[in-house]
């Protein structure tokens, strides 16, 4: 496996772009690591991918023959509180209005991540076996980043807004939240903005819907996206890796205003990582020659030396509370088997 700058990785994608052949591309959280690999070379001892029924494996979910038990170990609240801080004090003073803070939860399970990826039902999973270079990795993500379909319509689907679906009233609570609501607002705007610096003509195409989410426990999650849609130039599969990067990170796991706030992130999550997020919260996508669908790699698992962590986390705002988000990135850590 190939670890690309994000030169060379904007470079190869236009050029496999141009040439319409098919490939899968990875980047991490920062934008420095890039995996592009075209199709045919992909080693599936190596990497395996699915997402939204095109990858390098079947379709086929292998059945589950036993029940998946996934223990939680989070940070101290203490710990958590630290980082949650001094994200509130930089949103108090103005420097941010939307901040994703995230954390790593040491976790056990009784399979391997391999395992979790032939079981688990997501819009978008991979498994990297990892080299000296990068660890081993699963992910299963429901969340979308950017399609692009064959027309260059180019659509984004930023989700924020979680709930535990066992509630009474979930639904109603979740969409009549004043904070759900402005948080959500922001980040559509963000991605218009984003959104803007590639494409004409952007508009907001579905604004607040709601994805379920299965979780290994039986107890589903509520998560809110929204469509944000544009047109992209007729020869944009040539400035494909171009107009990706325009868009990295995405806006829904950094927050806003996007510079300021990837600072603010970079300090505050000292408290509430061992390592740093690596891919979690990267992208990954596929271009199949003619269209493109990305995700960003939430639900997140890796094999550390020191076991296996899971990375969470949530947006905050000036009105969030902190055992509230404290609860929203534990609720988060799940397996979507069933
Ligand atoms: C960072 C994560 O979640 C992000 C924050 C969300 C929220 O605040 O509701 C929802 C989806 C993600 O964009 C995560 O799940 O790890």
């Amino acid at each position: 496996m190939k670890y690309l700058n994000q030169e060379k990785a904007i470079s190869t994608i236009n050029l496999l772009g141009r040439e319409k052949k098919a490939f899968l591309f990875l980047s991490d959280f920062k934008g420095h690591n890039s995996i592009v690999e075209p199709l045919d070379y992909i080693d599936s001892q190596q990497i395996k991918f699915l997402m939204n029924g095109k990858g390098n494996i079947s379709t086929v979910l292998k059945s589950v023959d036993r029940k998946i038990y996934l223990t939680k170990k989070p940070i101290d609240f203490s710990d958590y509180a630290i980082a949650f801080r001094y994200v509130q004090h930089n949103i108090l003073q103005g420097n941010s209005f939307l901040t994703n803070l995230t954390c790593e939860t040491d976790i056990e399970l009784n399979v391997s991540l391999l395992e979790i990826f032939e079981q688990s039902e997501a819009k978008y999973k991979i498994w990297i076996k990892g080299d000296t270079f990068s660890k081993e990795f699963v992910c299963f993500s429901p969340e979308i980043f950017v399609k692009i379909d064959s027309k260059g319509k180019i659509s984004s689907f930023p989700m924020k807004g979680t709930i535990d679906a066992e509630i009474d009233n979930a639904e109603k609570i979740l969409l009549n939240d004043a904070k759900e609501f402005y948080e959500h607002t922001t980040i559509v705007d963000l991605i218009r903005n984003d959104l803007s610096k590639v494409a004409s003509k952007v508009w907001v195409e579905k604004f607040r819907y709601l994805d379920r989410i299965k979780k290994e426990d039986g107890k589903d999650l509520l998560q809110v996206s929204s469509q944000v849609s544009g047109l992209l130039a007729d020869d944009w599969r040539n400035n494909l890796g171009k107009i990706i990067f325009e868009m990295l990170p995405a806006g829904s796991i950094s927050g806003a205003p996007k510079n300021k706030t990837l600072e603010i992130i970079a300090e505050a999550e000292k408290s509430t990582y061992n390592s740093e997020r690596g891919f979690y919260t990267g992208i990954c996508g596929f271009f199949d020659g003619e269209t493109f669908d990305s995700g960003v790699m939430i639900r997140f698992i890796e094999k550390t030396k020191n076991g296996l962590v899971f990375k969470s986390g949530g947006g905050i705002t000036a009105k969030s509370i902190c055992t509230k988000e404290y609860q929203e990135m534990i609720q988060k850590i799940y397996v979507p088997v069933i």
